[in-house]
């Protein structure tokens, strides 16, 4: 098989007592769409937290795209290709939309500063075509703040593809958002990826929303995961129904 896109070798570390990363090795490839699961508490974050650089592991290393980026600082780990978006919107909620955007893009340029408009720091074909992707562009001129949860969760989003990773780190896309506006959502979300060749792992508690849009489903408990395979094979796994979906 072609080498991993992210790896993690033996991650572990602990708050206190509590255990969140047991003993971590996992690899993801390109292409793949992995919905990790898990309870409340299980360390799907933690995990997230690791690899994208917020949190460092007490032991364990991270790799990605054959590099090791262990303990790495995460603008730097976006730089190489792995961005993420927030289970609470991270905007710039006095700004508008399009420059939320534009300060994202331009941040990862290192082309912030007060001596030049964010409009002359960043391509504007790029800020508009990552707009188009997640259907945003309508509301380019609106303040983030107007918006309703779900356009904050694609605009959260839209600033990590204008840093055009390769892989795309989502946690919790969908939470908040209602029930009826979750599919759509979610539509919008998958063929942003698709246009842009963009591998996804994506914290989801939605065992629909999982089912639907994921290719391989991990299932974390108490800082492990304790079942990894097709999503088939893991949400009909009878010791995942009963301890992660409580049936
Ligand atoms: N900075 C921290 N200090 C102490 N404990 C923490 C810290 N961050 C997380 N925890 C604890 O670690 C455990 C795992 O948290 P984490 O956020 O990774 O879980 P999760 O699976 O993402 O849960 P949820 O589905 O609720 O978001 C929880 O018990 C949490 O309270």
């Amino acid at each position: 098989m072609s080498q991993a896109l992210l790896q993690t070798r033996d991650l572990k570390l602990s708050f206190g007592a509590i255990v969140v990363a047991d003993n971590i090795s996992f690899s993801l490839h390109e292409g793949e769409r992995l919905a990790v699961i898990g309870q409340n508490g299980a360390g799907k974050t933690t995990f997230i937290n690791i690899c994208t650089g917020l949190i460092r592991p007490h032991s364990g290393t991270v790799s990605f795209d054959g590099k090791d980026i262990t303990g790495m600082a995460p603008r730097l780990i976006a730089r190489r290709g792995m961005a993420r978006s927030f289970q609470l919107p991270q905007l710039f909620l006095e700004h508008s939309v399009r420059d939320c955007v534009r300060i994202a893009a331009a941040g990862k340029a290192g082309r912030l500063g007060l001596w030049r408009s964010l409009a002359s720091a960043v391509p504007a074909n790029d800020v508009e075509h990552v707009l188009e992707l997640v259907g945003m562009r309508e509301r380019g001129d609106e303040p983030c703040e107007s918006l309703p949860e779900g356009h904050r969760k694609l605009l959260d989003i839209a600033m990590a593809l204008v840093l055009h990773p390769r892989l795309l780190v989502l946690d919790e896309p969908t939470s908040g958002v209602s029930t009826e506006d979750k599919h759509g959502l979610m539509e919008t979300i998958m063929a942003a990826l698709d246009e842009a060749r963009i591998t996804a792992i994506f914290v989801e508690h939605d065992v629909d929303i999982v089912a639907k849009y994921s290719t391989r489903v991990a299932a974390w408990i108490a800082g492990r995961v304790a079942a990894d395979g097709t999503p088939e094979q893991v949400l009909n796994d009878p010791d995942i129904r009963k301890n992660v979906l409580g049936e």
